[in-house]
Parts: C-alpha cells; structure tokens; sequence
C-alpha cells in the first residue's frame, strides 16, 4: 500500500492541466521509444529495415493495402521489440544477478521478437517478390 503522504494533491505550481498531462503522455512514451532506438541495437537494424521498406514501397510503387501490410508488419517488429526491452529492464531490475526464470523470461521475449521479425520477412517477400520480378 502507498503512503498516504503519496495520495497528497501536488503543489499549486507543479499541478498540471490536462492539456499538459496529454502532451506530458507523449513526450514519455517518445522518450521511451527514443531509448529503444538508442539502447537496442536490433531496434536500429528494424529501423533501418522500415526505411528502406518504405523507400523500396515508395520506388516500387506498391498500393495502398501492401503499404498499409508493410506498416503492419513495421509496427509489429517496433512493438515486440519494445516490449522485449520493458520485459528486459523488468528482469534486471527484479533478478540482476544469475537465475534461471530470468533466462527464460529473456529468452522467450527474444523468441518473440524473432517470430515477429520472421513473420515481416515473409510478408516482405510476399509484397515486394512480385514487384521485383516484374522489372525483369
Ligand atoms: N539475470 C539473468 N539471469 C539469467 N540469464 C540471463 C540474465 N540476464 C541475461 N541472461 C541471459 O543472457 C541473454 C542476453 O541477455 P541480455 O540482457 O544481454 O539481453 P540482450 O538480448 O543481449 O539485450 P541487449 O540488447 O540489451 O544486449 C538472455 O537472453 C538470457 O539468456
């Protein structure tokens, strides 16, 4: 339970209005995806990956329901991803040392993110095959 010094109103300056409350929601959740890019390698590969998706949807004119399926798949990677790196900072923060419930907790999240990256790969392939081939 909380202390109750927890349930006391902020200070009159530091109460925020919910407009700001709002803006404030998106700053934290860019800033939290800002260090999913910074800290997570693999997030820097899915990116790059999303770029070039998109710049290749761009070039191949693909239409609107494959890019609307390459945005799919994109923002299936990102969100695995993220929450790999929540389950990540969750088990270190909770089982910094050894143990093996936190191996498996790593490991199935990183699982996760591998099915999910397979998955777009085929979606990839799916999409995009047919436009290249056609070139030829
Ligand atoms: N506390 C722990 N207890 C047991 N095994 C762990 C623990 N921390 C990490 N591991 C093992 O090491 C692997 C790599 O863990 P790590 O936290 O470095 O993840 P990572 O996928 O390499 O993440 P990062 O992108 O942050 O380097 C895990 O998949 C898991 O098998």
């Amino acid at each position: 339970m909380l202390p109750p010094s927890s349930f006391e109103p902020l200070p009159q300056h530091e109460q925020k209005s919910e407009w700001r409350k709002f803006i404030a929601g998106f700053s934290y959740a860019f800033s939290g995806f800002w260090y999913t890019v910074r800290t997570q390698r693999n997030m820097r590969v899915h990116v790059l990956a999303a770029i070039v998706a998109v710049g290749a949807g761009i070039y191949l004119h693909i239409s609107a329901i494959e890019f609307a399926l390459i945005f799919i798949a994109i923002t299936g990677v990102f969100i695995t991803e993220m929450i790999n790196t929540v389950l990540e900072v969750c088990v270190d923060l909770a089982s910094p040392t050894y143990h093996p419930l936190a191996k498996i907790a790593k490991d199935v999240a990183a699982g996760a993110v591998l099915v999910n990256a397979i998955l777009s790969v085929i979606i990839g392939l799916f999409i995009f095959l047919p436009h290249l081939l056609a070139l030829f």
